[in-house]
């Protein structure tokens, strides 16, 4: 296989293959018509949440403008009536000017209500975004963690973002539709004055349009909708050029080139995307003008015909035309709303989706509130990622007591860091069960069962917060003898050599791209992962490649700490380096997901089996070149 993004297999359009797209692809005007009122009312709410003032002003306001239009316009074709009738120039003139009055003083109130609305729209804006971001953030921390390890949820979260930036757009459109609808109503009060039947023809005539538009509408929005992975991979790419963190790796393996080249293909593509849609929309359009403009020439052939079968005056005949011409501009406003309101509908309908399902993946669990385990029991337990062909655990049966110590052991892959993901309830098991103390980990509350535990994994957080908030982790700062706490942390980990060296100590931000902040080094920052995890009064201590990045001082400081730790919760330690599990009460060796020998570091070693053959090679001097 060439290695070129047509080949690139993230890259595809996951959404296809997803049940929900057909329904997106198949959805109508009249049906997106039936939910809008849904999704603005929902949008509604969100702005009157966020600043009921702003929304209470700019409704009176909207509503107050289009009534001035509707004025205006009802003093435009009275002055026109007065100026076309019959009699003296000067007598029409005079019958002209309340009207004129009307005309002036509307688009003068008008043009105050615009700079208010404005204001209110530019208020009601950014606390409108905020307040969706939060939302979006919000759905995002409650869904189960497999969701990540699912290609299709970060589709929907990524179409969710986009309803989140075009979703705010609603504002704006809901503003132009009340303008559109105030300034028709009064052309089409003229104009069914004039005679009954302009008005149906008229808006006949703006049905080819209507439908262009809406069509043209639809394929920019399933164009976006289809090029979601490569925008993902796009922003990943960007992600990863202009981060610190790969600087250093981009310029020694000298990657920008074919790095800059991959993203350029990727843009190329959501290009073509969206010239592809824009050419459609551009033939609906225009096929839309063509129906549309001979839908105006029946129209005006009534008005003509209407005048020369003498059902209408030439007076009135010319109340018609003008009447005609602005009913026409505030319909065509009303068909291009209303497609940009379909259009922003099917963004919010993603958004709303997303928040109500939370991409399908919304935590849904006991409410059980756990105490720090004596026991925890895993019987039959199997786990299968999202889409992979073979089970990561299967059929694992396990016990772990407080006060103990166990050792996860086997090659890479073979479902240590995913057992451990199970124990602690960040992951439920596809078959067999996890429980604590006789309770099903489904049956508990994630926060609270979360809150009996403390982590260190395979890859931390380098938070961008002070050195103090990197190990509280903002937590029980204000609980009785915290800083006691957090200084036996510290201690236990190392870390308070790491801050003690700081230049403002605990206060200290760990973040070298803002001014006044540090950076650590990697066994640095590790120290301070272990300081996290000591300083959480948990019930089970998970740490997972722990000691990977220390020196031979501190991790031996550790591993010495590390029964007394265990003497108040239990311990599950995941490490490659054989000679540190002889700390462990028992030893558990996974191969392939399955667990195939267990026993104490003494036994195992002198055993015949996959522990006793790792740590011959472990201890393998034979290339030694003393
Ligand atoms: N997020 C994921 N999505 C799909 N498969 C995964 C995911 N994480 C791990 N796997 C697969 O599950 C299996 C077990 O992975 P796991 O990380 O548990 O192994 P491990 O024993 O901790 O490995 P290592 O020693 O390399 O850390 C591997 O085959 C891996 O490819």
């Amino acid at each position: 296989m060439t290695d070129t993004v047509e080949h690139v297999e993230e890259l595809d359009f996951n959404l296809a293959r997803d049940p929900s797209w057909k329904s997106v692809q198949a959805i109508t005007a009249r049906g997106m018509a039936a939910r809008l009122p849904r999704l603005v009312v929902r949008s509604l709410g969100m702005a009157w949440r966020a600043d009921r003032a702003s929304v209470a002003g700019l409704l009176a306001c909207q509503t107050a403008s289009g009534v001035v239009q509707a004025l205006g316009l009802l003093a435009t074709t009275g002055t026109i009536t007065a100026i076309i009738g019959h009699g003296d120039i000067g007598h029409r003139l005079w019958a002209a000017w309340p009207s004129l009055a009307v005309l002036a003083g509307a688009s003068g109130v008008r043009a105050l209500f615009g700079v208010v609305i404005s204001w209110l729209s530019s208020r009601l804006g950014p606390v409108m975004a905020q307040e969706a971001e939060l939302m979006m953030m919000t759905a995002a921390v409650n869904v189960e963690l497999a969701a990540y390890d699912s290609p299709g949820f970060s589709d929907r979260k990524e179409a969710a973002e986009m309803g989140v930036q075009i979703g705010q757009d609603i504002i704006q459109e809901g503003q132009d539709f009340i303008a559109a609808c105030a300034s028709l109503a009064a052309g089409a009060a003229v104009l069914t004055a004039v005679h009954p039947v302009l008005l149906p023809l008229l808006l006949l005539a703006a049905f080819p349009q209507g439908i262009a538009q809406v069509q043209s509408a639809k394929a920019s929005y399933l164009a976006n909708l289809e090029m979601i992975g490569h925008r993902r991979m796009l922003a990943l790419l960007r992600w990863h050029t202009t981060d610190k963190y790969t600087a250093d790796q981009i310029r020694s393996a000298t990657m920008a080139p074919f790095l800059l080249d991959r993203a350029r293909r990727i843009t190329d593509r959501v290009r073509d995307a969206q010239r592809r849609a824009f050419a459609r929309g551009a033939r609906m359009s225009l096929l839309g003008s063509v129906g549309g403009g001979m839908a105006l020439v029946v129209v005006w052939s009534a008005v003509v015909w209407l005048l020369a079968s003498g059902r209408v005056s030439v007076a009135l005949a010319g109340t018609a035309v003008f009447a005609l011409r602005s009913a026409n501009a505030s319909v065509q406003g009303l068909v291009s709303v209303g497609a940009r309101m379909f259009r922003t509908g099917m963004y919010l309908d993603d958004w709303t989706k997303f928040l109500d399902e939370a991409g399908g993946y919304q935590m849904r669990r006991g409410q059980v509130a756990p105490k720090d385990p004596q026991e925890i029991r895993v019987t039959g337990l199997v786990y299968q990622y999202e889409g992979a062909k073979r089970n990561a655990l299967d059929n694992v049966d396990l016990t772990i007591r407080r006060g103990e110590v166990l050792a996860l052991v086997g090659e890479n892959g073979s479902g240590k860091t995913t057992l451990t993901k199970l124990l602690t309830g960040l992951y439920l098991p596809t078959g067999g069960a996890v429980e604590w103390d006789g309770i099903d980990i489904r049956e508990m509350d994630p926060v609270m069962l979360w809150r009996r535990i403390a982590m260190v994994p395979q890859e931390f957080a380098h938070w961008p917060l002070s050195a103090r908030e990197n190990v509280t982790q903002g937590q029980g700062q204000d609980a009785p003898g915290a800083e006691a706490a957090l200084w036996a942390a510290l201690e236990a980990s190392g870390a308070d050599e790491v801050v003690n060296r700081l230049r403002s100590g605990l206060r200290t931000l760990l973040a070298r791209e803002w001014v006044g902040g540090e950076e650590l080094s990697g066994g640095q920052w590790q120290r301070i992962a272990l300081a996290r995890a000591f300083y959480r009064p948990a019930g089970l201590l998970v740490l997972d490649e722990p000691t990977s990045a220390l020196d031979p001082r501190a991790e031996h400081r550790i591993f010495t700490g590390l029964r007394q730790l265990a003497t108040s919760r239990a311990v599950v330690l995941v490490t490659h380096r054989l000679t540190n599990v002889t700390v462990a009460n028992r030893i558990v060796v996974l191969d392939q997901g399955r667990i195939v020998q267990s026993g104490t570091f003494a036994q195992l070693s002198t055993q015949p089996g996959l522990f006793r053959e790792l740590w011959e090679l472990q201890n393998d001097r034979s290339n030694d070149t003393r």
